[in-house]
């Protein structure tokens, strides 16, 4: 029930009471008036009769009362009217006329007692009033009534019944209190009718505020409370409409800001504060995701961590990161959560074409869920009825990675709301990858020879716990081999050093091609090679050894008007069989190279403790 309702109601309920009451008031008012007023009638007519009568004795004409009496009950409006003579007047003139003993009980008790009595009764639809008034004796008056009756004074001589009809009255007082009724409730009618109107515009500002509310709730602000009067109410308006304004507006700032961050708008029929709240949100964790990642040691941490936030957090559970390497590769370094499995969602083709990924290619996002076959190297495979969506992660202005989301096909419109989101993460991992890419370029650098892109000594150095510890726990030995280019020097002097360079780098290229993917090559100095083999024999290692000397006897490297041949010496340890320490073992190799050297050059020489004890000193 509306405002205007409940008031127009109360004062209902209020004016139907006053008018109830106002008809009882009235009602019994005019009753006590009509009874009272007929009393005192009766009361007048009474006195009257019996001045009438005293005046009869004393004028003598007593005995002729009966057409006194007579005439009385002709007297109009009265139904009855009658004298009656006590008992004590009775014993003293005797019994009187007929008419003039008493009639009834009331009569009786009134001769009795001296009392009055009055009554109102219905007959028949007319309405009665009677009375019964005594006549009692008193000594007022000359002559006065003890100087005829022998009674003492107070006693009653008899009394006067009257009864008329008041009926006309009451129809009258009837009227009378209707009258007034009609009246008030024409006011009544009035003033609900004047009260409505003032409630009314109450009403509607009260309604146009809860309909704004509720516009509200649902993140719209734009709602204004159009009819308001000028006061209170007007004024509450009036502030609210002001309220939703300054709302809708920063709302509105706050959502074109958020949205430029996110890329998402909340759509038509969205929710806006709450589509707000969520890309604000998503701000937020994607900030503290951020710095969370600024933390992290490596890019395989951060990919982790990314990993987390799409199965976690956006419910993603099949996705594919792929890393740029070389110019035409890429290497899955994320498939469903497994760290370095093989390719699964796409044509595993793109792991050496790279441009056959087409958000590699195109470096912008490649939405299968909207277009499914957009993209023709994606392989749902046995997973018929998935659909995918793969974003380029830039860094320094190419693609660095790509993430690659494949969710069952009725998920995709789900997936299509969260993409904005996950966009957000990405932009906010690139610049931390590239961060760490360059670190890792650099730190890279800092452990590999730029000219033979071998690692180098220093790398030996901060690699050489880790070796070792494998080694004892694998509990494998490995084999040293130091080598050293045979009268490098005369290249350089003869031919340049750009031709001593393009020996060495043919040389590297041989190293690394005689020993296995787990054999380290190392620069290790100068013209100065290293080779760690692997869970190695002494017999396998000097095989392996002998393969290197030969196959570098045989290289022949092409130098600006010559082509030169060179061989090696190759010094070979054992660790731990033949030292006790990894460096000693190092040692142990040079030793042997010396006595390779020694021995005519391009030879292997294996270590033999009896070598250590004349170089011990120079060492
Ligand atoms: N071109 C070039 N030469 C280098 C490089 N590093 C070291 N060398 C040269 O390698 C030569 C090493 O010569 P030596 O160690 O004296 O001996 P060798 O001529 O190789 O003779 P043996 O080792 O005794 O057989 C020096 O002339 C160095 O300058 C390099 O990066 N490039």
């Amino acid at each position: 029930m509306n405002l205007n309702s409940k008031v127009t109601l109360l004062f209902a309920a209020v004016a139907l009471g006053i008018l109830v009451m106002l008809v009882a008031i009235s009602l019994y008012a005019f009753r006590l008036f009509s009874i009272n007023s007929s009393s005192a009638h009766v009361r007048t007519a009474a006195e009257v009769v019996r001045v009438h009568l005293t005046e009869a004795m004393i004028q003598g004409t007593i005995q002729h009362r009966e057409q006194f009496l007579a005439r009385l009950m002709e007297v109009q409006g009265l139904s009855v009217a009658r004298v009656v003579r006590s008992p004590a007047v009775s014993q003293q003139f005797g019994d009187g006329l007929v008419r003039e003993l008493p009639a009834d009980e009331i009569e009786r008790a009134v001769l009795a007692d001296g009392r009055p009595r009055y009554e109102l009764r219905e007959v028949e639809g007319d309405t009665l009033f009677r009375g019964t008034i005594p006549f009692a004796a008193t000594t007022e008056g000359t002559p006065n009534c003890l100087q005829c009756h022998n009674v003492p004074e107070g006693a009653v001589l008899g009394a006067v019944t009257m009864e008329m009809s008041i009926t006309d009255l009451k129809e009258r007082a009837l009227l009378t209190v209707f009258g007034l009724v009609a009246v008030v409730a024409l006011f009544t009618l009035l003033a609900v009718a004047l009260v409505r109107r003032i409630m009314r515009p109450v009403g509607e500002a009260a309604r146009d505020v809860e309909v704004a509310v509720q516009r509200a709730l649902k993140g719209d602000f734009k709602s204004q409370i159009s009819a308001y009067p000028d006061d209170e109410i007007g004024q509450i308006a009036n502030d609210t409409n002001r309220l939703l304004s300054y709302l809708d507006g920063g709302l509105e700032r706050i959502t074109q800001r958020v949205s430029q961050l996110t890329g998402r708008s909340p759509l038509q029929d969205e929710n806006k504060l709450e589509a707000t709240i969520d890309m604000v949100n998503s701000l937020a964790d994607a900030s503290v995701f951020k710095q969370a990642i600024e933390e992290d040691e490596t890019k395989a941490e951060i990919y982790d961590r990314f990993g987390q936030i799409l199965s976690e957090r956006f419910d993603v559970r099949s996705y594919s990161i792929y890393e740029a390497s070389g110019a035409k590769q890429m290497m899955p370094i994320q498939v469903d959560g497994e760290a370095g499995a093989a390719c699964r969602w796409c044509d595993p083709q793109i792991l050496v074409r790279s441009e056959m990924c087409r958000a590699k290619r195109s470096g912008h996002p490649v939405d299968g869920l909207k277009q499914p076959g957009i993209c023709y190297a994606f392989r749902p495979g046995d997973g018929q009825g998935h659909r995918h969506y793969c974003m380029p992660i830039i860094q320094s202005g190419s693609v660095g990675s790509v993430v690659q989301l494949v969710v069952p096909e009725q998920e995709a419109a789900h997936l299509i709301e969260l993409t904005a989101f996950i966009h957000v993460y990405v932009r906010e991992m690139a610049p931390v990858l590239e961060a760490k890419r360059l670190t890792e370029t650099l730190r890279d650098s800092s452990l590999r020879d730029a000219m033979t892109g071998l690692n180098n000594r220093r790398f030996l150095e901060e690699y050489a716990d880790t070796l070792i510890a494998s080694a004892r726990r694998r509990d494998i030995s490995l084999a040293i081999l130091v080598l050293d280019l045979d009268y490098f020097k005369v290249v350089n002097d003869t031919f340049g050093h750009d031709a001593g360079d393009a020996v060495l780098k043919a040389l590297s290229g041989v190293l690394r091609q005689a020993v296995r993917a787990s054999d380290m090559v190392i620069r290790f100095g100068g013209e100065e090679f290293l080779i760690v083999l692997q869970e190695a024999t002494p017999e396998g290692a000097e095989r392996v050894a002998e393969n290197i000397r030969a196959a570098v006897e045989k290289l022949k490297v092409q130098v600006s008007g010559a082509v030169l041949q060179k061989t090696i010496s190759i010094g070979l340890s054992m660790f731990p069989d033949d030292a006790e320490t990894f460096w000693q073992a190092v040692k142990f190799a040079d030793v042997a190279l010396y006595r390779a050297k020694e021995q005519g050059r391009n030879r292997v020489v294996r270590f033999l403790p009896g070598m250590w004890e004349g170089h011990a000193e120079s060492y």
